[in-house]
């Protein structure tokens, strides 16, 4: 029995939640040219589900998404998957409870990432999304654990799902792969309006206990979250 028979729907609901999700990354042009990459965890199973590496994103499609074991191993599919999968990898392996990995290379994260610099806490939108200042992780090498390294390091020091990766890009964390896009396109969108508050003048800081109050908000009453 091949591997894609035995893990069945949720296997084939993952290829292409993921390969839809991409669109997002080019919907909110947080990438160019193939520049960027969703993963998401298999429920249940030491796999995971990654983009194929260097296709563009027009052709991807559930069928070109490839599955890894979590040392980055390709256990179904015909296309090698994304670089950066070593890195998704070993997030899966250090994080149980986050069930997607996002890495783009978007303008305004990454050229924080670029200065080395930890976007403040300056904006109710960052308590409420990252709980506090968005934190850089080091500088890294493509090709082995390093970059994962640095991410698990960086992201436990705190309560951030998003770390800039020292000279590289942002690298973002959630409950599920949707929600690692989510903290992808926000930490975009702070990264720019904190750059252009930056050229202004000084952002106002938040008081640590509004911080408090807005993430505990946020992360349980916002939304739909309170109805029953
Ligand atoms: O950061 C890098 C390379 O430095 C990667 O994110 C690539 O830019 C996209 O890689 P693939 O997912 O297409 O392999």
């Amino acid at each position: 029995m091949s591997l894609a028979v035995e893990i069945t729907d949720t296997f084939e609901e993952l290829r292409d939640t993921v390969a839809r999700l991409h669109g997002e990354l080019t919907r909110y042009e947080l990438v160019i040219w193939t520049a960027g990459n969703v993963s998401a965890r298999v429920p249940g199973h030491d796999l995971m589900v990654i983009k194929p590496s260097g296709v563009s994103y027009d052709e991807l499609s559930a069928d070109t998404m490839v599955v890894t074991d979590l040392y980055g191993e390709v256990v179904h599919g015909d296309l090698a998957p994304s670089s950066d999968t070593a890195a998704h990898a070993y997030v899966y392996r250090h994080m149980p409870e986050v069930g997607g990995v996002v890495h783009t290379h978007s303008t305004y994260a990454t050229a924080w990432a670029a200065r080395g610099e930890p976007i403040p806490c300056v904006l109710t939108m960052i308590a409420d999304e990252f709980g506090g200042d968005i934190p850089v992780g080091p500088f890294a090498l493509i090709g082995d654990d390093s970059i994962g390294r640095g991410i698990v390091e960086t992201l436990r020091a705190g309560r951030s799902p998003a770390v800039l990766m020292r000279n590289h890009g942002p690298f973002t964390v959630g409950r599920t792969a949707r929600d690692a896009v989510k903290a992808a396109v926000m930490v975009e969108d702070v990264a720019k309006t904190v750059h252009i508050a930056s050229a202004l003048g000084t952002p106002e800081p938040l008081s640590g206990q509004d911080i408090d109050r807005l993430y505990a908000r946020y992360q349980n009453v916002y939304g739909q979250q309170g109805e029953k």
